[in-house]
């Protein structure tokens, strides 16, 4: 049987000050008149029911999913703490394994807009296909527009079926001249972040590369369905070291396969990423909420809120305003944001601000 897993515990704290601890990212309204998992969710449905969607999220957000989307408790999957992508997909796969020994996971981030819907359906179907006959790890490849360093580039391989590869090498985010030359090498695609493998089969890769956080969701496992399941989740979490399944596995595993996708992605990660969603003006500025009043203002993007922004002679930045919190930086500095955050959480004054 296949299920959905939507990992929804991130910050997203590039989109910081917009996107706060208390409410991240995908609980906003980015791009879309709804929320970025509702916007999941909806993308999903008609392929996996409603009864088959999981959500594994933080603890602190599980009010929060239930106000948006009408799924059982039971599906929603709750972590202590943020111990990053590998632990938060092996939870989900020990516990889909403890009740489906043929459970399939189709992973999906919750943070993705996808323009597409009838090619998105029929690629999600054959990965599904793909993984449940194979002993293999499927990723849906997107193919490349720019050379961007913000993604994961796999090299395709020996073509196995139409549009399916064997992957040759994964490389996790490269620095821009090497992302320049796989563009201009063309067998290169970029990682969605999206995956779709048999339960059992990734937690074998798990055993096999991070055998420390497999001893814990083996500790797991044998807790599930026990009146001692949340202390011991709560015990092993404090002991994994979390790293991201595409740094922990995919880099290293030699059973990935990739789906070469035509559907239109964008994981919209920071700011800058609206700029391919949103209407620019004739000076090529951005402006997404609030009212603004600008003069020989170029190539800048501004969210408002309550206040009237005004901006004089101002070129290439980025301009955040809430209720709280400006944030101006220029553009190509965008991606700092996160470290900003970082600092800020470190720092007893400006705490509260994150
Ligand atoms: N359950 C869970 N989900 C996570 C975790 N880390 C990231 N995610 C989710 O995985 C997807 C990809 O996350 P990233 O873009 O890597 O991280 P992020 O925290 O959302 O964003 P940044 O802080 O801006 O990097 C998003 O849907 C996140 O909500 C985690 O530790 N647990
Ligand atoms: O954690 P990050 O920064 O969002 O990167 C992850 O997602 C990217 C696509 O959104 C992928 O391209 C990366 O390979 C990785 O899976």
């Amino acid at each position: 049987m296949a299920y959905a897993v939507i990992m929804s515990g991130g910050l997203g704290s590039r989109f910081w000050p917009k996107s706060r601890k208390s409410l991240p990212k995908q609980f906003l309204k980015i791009v879309e008149d709804k929320t970025m998992i509702e916007c999941t969710v909806d993308r999903i449905k008609n392929i996996i029911p409603m009864d088959k969607i999981c959500v594994v999220t933080n603890k602190n957000y599980v009010s929060i999913i239930q106000s948006l989307l009408d799924l059982k408790s039971e599906n929603i999957f709750k972590e202590p703490d943020n111990k990053e992508t590998a632990s938060c997909i092996g939870l989900a796969a020990v516990k889909l394994l403890k009740k489906d020994f043929d459970a399939v996971m189709v992973v999906l981030p919750s943070d993705h807009v996808i323009i597409g819907r009838e090619e998105f359906e029929k690629t999600l179907k054959h990965a599904i296909d793909v993984a449940r006959d194979g002993d293999c790890l499927v990723t849906m490849g997107i193919n490349p527009t720019r050379p961007e360093s913000g993604y994961g580039y796999i090299e395709k391989g020996e073509r196995l079926e139409d549009g399916v590869y064997r992957v040759k090498r994964f490389v996790e985010k490269p620095n821009v001249d090497v992302a320049k030359s796989f563009l201009e090498k063309g067998n290169y695609l970029w990682n969605s972040g999206m995956f779709v493998w048999r339960a059992d089969r990734l937690l074998r890769e798990i055993k096999k590369y991070l055998p420390d956080l497999y001893r814990s969701l083996m500790k797991i496992y044998e807790a599930i369905g026990t009146f001692d399941e949340e202390r011991v989740i709560e015990e092993e979490y404090s002991k994994i070291d979390g790293i991201s399944i595409d740094f922990g596995v995919m880099q290293r595993t030699n059973r990935a396969v990739v789906l070469d996708t035509s559907f239109v992605w964008d994981d919209i990660g920071s700011f800058t990423a609206l700029e391919r969603f949103l209407n620019s003006d004739e000076s090529n500025n951005i402006v997404a909420g609030g009212e603004v009043f600008l003069t020989e203002v170029q190539n800048t993007t501004i969210l408002g809120d309550k206040r009237l922004i005004v901006a004089i002679g101002v070129k290439d930045m980025l301009i955040v305003d809430t209720k709280d919190v400006v944030l101006i930086c220029p553009k190509d500095r965008a991606q700092e944001i996160k470290e900003v955050v970082k600092k800020l959480s470190n720092n007893d004054e400006f705490e509260r601000f994150v």
